[in-house]
């Protein structure tokens, strides 16, 4: 056997370690290995620091080889011992400590330095960067004596680091120079509804803010900006980008540009030295994500294991950011172009955002926000660079089942074993097929065994999806997954568990359960708190900031940012003296519009946040919840009152339903109608329950749907009464209550259940009336919302002006909504 070559490797970081455990794979015993690293640790993942701020994991956690490794495969580790000099004529490694390190092969990985603003102050005491170990624990140390942050910058790191110190207790406030967060990321409306949603979340924004100087004596004690004015903070935390680290290589005299110039199989300008990662500049882009580093250490790895590779043609990437709560996902060119067209879905009740970018019919962009489960197939997408003429609408609407050609699960099935699934943490395909063949069923145990999905969670899907590929039948026991990324536990599991352990709080829930994200995330927090309210009428008190912002501000958002008012007009029959007050708030607000719902509504258009209250306070009349997840319209038709086919008071039916059953909180909203004859002119049969009125009786269909996957309601039953009526619609509520999945639409629960069994659970009526009863004890606790809010000037503050709502230092400068 030849003797061992001898490889250096400069930086101790993600992607020089990930290279060199390649070389250890392809070519063991080809290399006596030798690793210098600036940081007095082992190699850990960079990338979970956000995670360790904000208290989801420890340190300890997030090695990803500790010193063992190094010494099991018998590499000399030099750390906290960085490399000041590089010898290429006599190829050769000097370190801080004097060690010299002779080589064949040279891999520099010196990763990049936080970018610090050249400003008056910046080397101030409290003022930092994010970027490893010491910076995160110097945060969390900061925060136990200092209770204001400013983060400059409101990209993906800003945003982690300032969500990390709001969970460490700090007022944050992030200062952005463009008018838009996440501005490499993402277009405008996706980054409006996030700067909402961290708002929401309490976090403080300035806006198109240059910070001129830091000030203080010796310790930060605020920002000064260019326009003049101030930000009081006494921790600053610099997220303003990123510059490769290419000082050793530049004074080495290799080729340097922004970062280290390498061809595609990461040759630098010496002989023998490779540069990886952030630190290299290849074909004029230097990465600062994971997943294309890790990409390049697979060519590398091949090159200096003398395995055939075609060498490496640069990455498209994608971004996940790492804020429970937040699903925010953006890939390739998102921008609109010259040559590429786009399409938009977006829904401002849900907080959903999607936007696809097609250049000649090919996919070559995504943004997603509030809902990024296809996120991972979309890349999938962009990286293959295949036709997806045809299936345009069906990419951005989502794939609805597992059946078509585009569906993720064939996608995963026909990739291959190379494939990497996990960008975060550079997990293959056959890798996690590996696992699950050793017994692995569920994402947990996979992420325990491999890291899959360990990191920013943007893999959970496919592994999800290869785990229903090759998990059932290889164990034989059926894969269960979780409602979210958070738990392992399914609906009916937490449900359960919340009744039986009495759990009062989603904080609760989320810490008896086991949640691995502390926070919870959008998925789970609203559903938790459907649950326990569900569950507890009495005794649970609502947790507003578990809801989206339509049912915090209880009115509709706009695309403009702008509200809407609906006030309730039961079973769509108004009167002169409603009309006319609703005249005379939109002419005294200048309501730029008013428009008739297809619930046979009046809606006013585009009011300002500031009005909403004195508007409700002026109509006098109760909210219409066209915004909630609840009982939204009865629309009716004229009916027997004055219709010459009416068998039935139509109007009068709809009016009791309505009454009945308004302010009910559902898993999703509600709409019911009714008709007084079979002709249906109320629509009664697309509505989530209908009532049609024929000789002698009443029909009552449900389940049916109008919206983007229009369903037909099915006959649930026939009754004689009015009573009967109410009665089957109550118990047929409170049984879709008790048992729907949250945010699921009766149309989907009742396939799901089937209708069988729903007529089943509500044949006898002592069922029924149990039902009723409980649905009872929830109604009688509600509350009409404005009301409320109109006579408690703690909540009308909510909508104030910040000036008179007397904001704080840091909010007195602008952008914090309340
Ligand atoms: C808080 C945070 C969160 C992130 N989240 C994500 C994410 O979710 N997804 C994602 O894709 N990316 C994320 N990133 C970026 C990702 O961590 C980097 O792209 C990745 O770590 C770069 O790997 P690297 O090996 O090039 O550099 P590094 O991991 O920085 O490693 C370089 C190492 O070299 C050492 N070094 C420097 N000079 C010398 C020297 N002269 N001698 C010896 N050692 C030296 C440094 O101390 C460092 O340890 C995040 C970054 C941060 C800071
Ligand atoms: N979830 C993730 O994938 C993740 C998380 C953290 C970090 N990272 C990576 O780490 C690196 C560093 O992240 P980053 O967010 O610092 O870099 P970035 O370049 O992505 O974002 C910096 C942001 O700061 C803004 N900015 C620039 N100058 C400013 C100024 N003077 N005042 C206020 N704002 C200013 C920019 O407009 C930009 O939005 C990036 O490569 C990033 O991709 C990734
Ligand atoms: S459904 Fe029948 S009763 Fe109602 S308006 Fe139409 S025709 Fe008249
Ligand atoms: S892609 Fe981020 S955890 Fe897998």
């Amino acid at each position: 056997m030849n003797e061992p070559k001898k490889l250096v490797l400069v930086g101790n970081g993600m992607a020089g370690v990930r290279t060199i455990e390649h070389v250890l794979k392809l070519s063991p015993g080809a290399y006596e290995m030798t690793v210098f690293g600036a940081e007095p640790y082992p190699n850990y993942n960079r990338i979970m620091l956000s995670k360790v701020l904000a208290g989801g994991t420890d340190m300890k956690e997030i090695i990803i080889n500790d010193l063992d490794w190094y010494e099991s495969n018998g590499i000399q580790l030099y750390k906290g011992d960085a490399a000041v000099r590089i010898d290429t004529d006599n190829r050769k490694v000097i370190s801080e400590s004097g060690v010299e390190a002779s080589y064949d092969a040279l891999i520099i990985a010196t990763g990049s330095n936080p970018f610090i603003l050249p400003i008056p102050g910046a080397r101030k005491e409290g003022v930092i960067g994010f970027r490893d170990i010491h910076d995160c624990n110097k945060m969390i140390e900061a925060a136990k004596s200092y209770k204001k942050a400013a983060v400059i910058g409101g990209g993906l790191l800003g945003l982690e680091a300032a969500r990390g110190l709001l969970n460490l207790g700090m007022d944050v406030t992030v200062v952005h120079l463009g008018k838009h967060l996440m501005d490499r990321q993402l277009d405008a409306p996706a980054s409006e509804m996030l700067r909402r949603e961290l708002e929401e979340q309490g976090m403080n924004f300035l806006m198109e803010k240059q910070t001129a100087a830091i000030i203080g004596r010796r310790r930060a004690e605020g920002l000064e900006f260019a326009d003049g004015s101030r930000l009081e903070a006494d921790l600053v935390v610099m997220a303003v980008g990123i510059l490769p680290n290419v000082e050793l290589a530049k004074s080495a005299g290799l080729q340097v540009n922004r970062g280290i110039i390498v061809d595609d199989y990461l040759q630098t300008s010496a002989p023998g030295v490779y540069a990886v990662g952030e630190c290299a500049e290849h074909r004029g882009i230097a990465y600062g994500l994971v997943a294309p580093l890790y990409e390049q250490g697979a060519v590398l790895a091949k090159r200096l294991a003398g395995v055939d590779t075609d060498g490496y043609a640069g990455s498209v990437t994608s971004t996940k950011l790492k804020v429970s709560g937040v699903d925010v996902f953006s890939a390739g060119m998102f921008n609109d172009a010259e040559g590429t067209r786009s399409l938009r879905y977006q829904d401002d009740i849900d907080g959903v955002y999607k936007k696809i970018v097609l250049k000649d019919d090919r996919l070559i962009g995504a943004v997603l926000f509030g809902d990024t489960s296809d996120g991972a197939s979309l890349f999938s997408l962009i990286k293959s660079g295949e036709s997806v003429a045809g299936r345009e609408k069906e990419l951005l609407l989502g794939y609805q089942t597992g059946q078509s050609s585009l569906s993720p699960l064939a996608r995963l099935e026909s990739c291959s074993e190379d494939e990497i699934i996990c960008g975060c943490n550079g997990v293959t395909k056959g890798r996690i097929v590996e696992a699950i063949a050793d017994g692995n069923h569920t994402v947990g145990k996979i992420k325990g065994c491999t890291k899959a999905s360990a990191s920013c969670g943007g893999c959970r899907p496919e592994v999800e999806g290869l785990l229903q590929l090759y998990g059932g039948d290889m164990a034989g026991e059926p894969v269960k997954e979780g409602i979210c990324g958070c738990t392992s536990l399914s609906r009916d599991e937490i449900v359960s568990s919340i009744k039986e352990l009495r759990l009062l709080s989603v904080k609760e829930t989320m810490n008896v359960l086991g949640w691995s994200e502390p926070e919870g995330c959008s998925k789970c927090r609203p559903a938790l708190n459907y649950y326990l309210g569900m569950l507890w009428p009495a005794e649970y008190a609502d947790e507003k900031e578990s809801r989206f912002t339509n049912e915090r501000y209880h009115a509709n958002i706009q695309k403009d940012g702008t509200y809407s008012v609906v006030p309730r007009v039961y079973g769509g029959v108004t009167s002169p003296a409603d009309l006319k007050k609703i005249a005379a708030v939109a002419e005294k607000y200048n309501v730029p519009m008013v428009k008739f719902t297809g619930g046979q509504r009046l809606d006013l258009l585009g009011v300002k946040k500031e009005d909403l209250p004195k508007i409700w306070e002026e109509l006098d009349m109760p909210s219409g919840h066209a915004y909630g997840k609840t009982l939204r319209t009865v629309k009716t038709c004229v009916g027997s009152t004055f219709c010459r086919f009416g068998t039935q008071d139509s109007i009068g039916m709809g009016i009791e339903l309505e009454k009945a059953f308004e302010r009910l909180n559902t898993p999703a909203k509600v709409k019911l109608a009714v008709s007084g004859c079979p002709r249906n002119c109320a629509e009664a049969t697309i509505k989530d329950l209908g009532v049609v009125a024929i000789d002698g009786g009443w029909e009552i269909y449900v389940g049916g749907n109008g919206g983007v996957k229009v369903r037909a309601a099915d006959l649930l039953c026939t009754v004689k009464t009015e009573e009967e009526v109410m009665e089957w619609t109550g118990a047929y509520l409170q049984y879709y209550r008790e048992t729907a999945n949250w945010n699921e639409r009766t149309s989907v629960w009742l396939e799901r259940v089937g209708l069988d069994a729903i007529k089943a659970a509500l044949e006898k009526q002592e069922d029924r009336q149990a039902l009723v009863s409980r649905i009872e004890e929830t109604l009688s606790r509600t509350t009409d919302p404005w009301k409320e809010i109109i006579e408690n000037p703690e909540l009308r503050k909510n909508f104030m002006p910040l000036a008179e709502a007397g904001a704080g230092a840091g909010e007195t400068l602008g952008g914090r909504r309340s």
